[in-house]
This record gives C-alpha cells, structure tokens and sequence, in this order.
C-alpha cells in the first residue's frame, strides 16, 4: 500500500529539564544521526528539519513545592506549543524531537488547540511505559515528565494546564495509552477517577498486540487527528536500554511494528512526539536506530511479503 504522507518538520527540543536523568537533551542530535530525516526522505516524504528550538538551561534543583524546575518547563512548553502550532497552521506533520516527555504537553496543547479551529476529532495515542499522571500532591520524584497527561486533562498548575489558553486542553476520553506498567500509587488512583482508557501490558499479554491496537484505534475515521505521543521508554528495555526510566516487560520488536504499522493503516496520523531517548545510557546510538526504524513503519514501511 503506498501513501502520500504531508509534508513534515522535525522540530528539536534539547532538553532534560522535566526528567530524573540528564542527558534526553541529546535526544534530537543522536535521531539525527541515527537517519531520521534520511529515512523519511527515503520513503518519499518531503522534510524540513527546522533545527532545535531554544530554552532555559537545567539549573538540576529538587522539587519546589512538589514541582522540579517548573519554570524552565514552562518555557520549554510554550517553545514547543509555538513551533507545533506553526508547522500544523501551514499544514504540516510536526515530529517532536525530544527532549522529555514532560514536552508532550506543549505539543499536545497545540494539537488540541488546532483541531478544535479546524473542527477534527482528537485521538492521542501515548505509547509509554509510565502514565505520566502524576500531580505535585503525589509525585514520587517531583520530575514534571511524570505529569503531562495530567496537565493536559487539566490537572496541574496554571502555568501548565493553561499553556494554550483554554483549560482543559484535552478530555481524558481522547487519549489511549498503551504499554504501561508502572503506575504510582496515588497516580493510579487519579487515573481510574479520570477515567483513562488504558492497554497496560498485562492487557496486552492476554489479549494480545493486534486486538489491543484495534480497540485503542476505533472511532478513528478521516476526521480525526491522530496525535502519537512515543515515550521509547515504551519499548522493551532489552531492545530499547537508552531511556533514562527503564521498566522491563515492555513490548518486543515484533510487537512494537505491529503498533507502527496499525497505526500507518489507518493513515490518519498527523502529528508525532519522539521523546525520553537519552543517548548517554544508550549502547552506540542502537536505541536512536530503533526509534528510526519504528518511526519508518509508522509511514507505511512494511515489514511484510504482501505489499
Ligand atoms: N515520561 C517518563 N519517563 N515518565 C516517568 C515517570 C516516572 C514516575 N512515575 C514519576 O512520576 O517520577
Ligand atoms: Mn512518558
């Protein structure tokens, strides 16, 4: 099945100021030089690499008031909501480079925000390990990339759940996330008030990778906005290790195709973040490479016979 896919902008956002580990800062340099850009070329796709956006420096304090360096987040946010916002006005597909994925919710934000001006029906996927709901109440580390989700829902501090304006930024039936299993104790408790749709892994195990992405895509249609949110965390630590929050008994590599390769079915996807790679604990950039190869199912590289 060939597709024509709209024109992309990778957008780079070299930061650790949300995470636990530093070094996610060096995220959108080693994407590069796995071939992002290439292989997107490559699959006949028109690229801009816009280079990476500017922000505050990791001062590397502990949490104020349950928050770290909320700050410096919240100027990384705007940052990122900006330039998404700008590559979706123009009409095309913004890829996230990250960074942390406490920047999923400036991209998000802008995610929303577009779709409620143009009238489509928001779909995220959050491809993670972790569920990232936290609140600074119950957050174990006071990392604010343990809290985008939240935010977006409208849980958090004005500075972050007000980011586009408009609170809440997204509704809790608009998201799917899939591979997670490690959820903390108060945070679980927010999630099932809130009631998010989650595939964690031991949903997975018992259903299986094909029903679940079935499940997590229904109702997606030609007016939807299918937003990806890849925390490479998501991915199996023996195949993914340069992620600075390892949680073993993710997906395989057969499993995480299946996910890229539904997804580039339905042909809606129209936004992506690539976030929490962090070069430093990885082994000779092969994580980076992984992401790359993913992110070549996602548009429509098959790995199959039959096409
Ligand atoms: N995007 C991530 N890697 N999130 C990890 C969050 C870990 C933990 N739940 C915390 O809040 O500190
Ligand atoms: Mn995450």
């Amino acid at each position: 099945m060939s597709r024509t896919y709209p024109p992309v902008s990778l957008i780079g956002a070299p930061t650790d100021v949300g995470a636990g580990h530093r070094g996610s800062r060096m995220g959108p340099e080693a994407l590069r030089i796995a071939g992002l850009g290439e292989a997107l070329i490559k699959r006949g796709v028109d690229v801009i690499d816009r280079g990476n956006l500017d922000g505050p420096r990791n001062p590397w304090q502990k949490p104020v008031d349950g928050y770290r360096h909320l700050p410096e987040v919240v100027a990384w946010n705007r940052a990122v909501m900006d330039a998404v916002g700008a590559e979706l006005e123009e009409g095309r597909m913004p890829i996230l480079l990250g960074g942390d994925h406490c920047l999923g919710l400036g991209s998000i934000t802008a995610v929303a925000r577009h779709c409620r001006k143009t009238g489509k029906k928001l779909r995220v996927l959050w491809l993670d390990a972790h569920a990232d709901f936290n609140t600074h109440q119950v957050t174990p580390s006071g990392n604010v990339h343990g809290m985008p989700v939240a935010c977006l829902c409208g849980l958090g501090p004005d500075a972050l759940t007000r980011l586009g304006g408009e609170a809440p930024a997204m509704r809790p039936d608009e998201i799917r996330q899939i591979g997670i299993r490690s959820v903390d104790e108060g945070e679980k408790r927010l999630v099932q008030e809130y009631g998010l749709d989650v595939y964690d892994m031991r949903y997975i195990d018992e259903i299986g990778m094909k029903r679940v992405m079935e499940e997590a895509l229904e109702g997606v249609d030609d007016d939807t906005h299918l937003h990806v949110s890849f925390d490479v965390d998501f991915l199996d630590p023996s195949i993914a290790p340069g992620v600075g929050t390892t949680v073993p008994g993710g997906p395989n590599y057969r499993e995480a195709q299946l996910v890229m390769e539904m997804i580039a079915d339905t042909g809606r996807m129209a936004s992506l973040d690539i976030v929490e790679l962090n070069p430093i604990i990885d082994k000779r950039n092969r994580t980076a490479r992984l992401a790359v190869d993913l992110v070549e199912s996602l548009f429509g590289k098959s790995t199959l016979m039959r096409d």
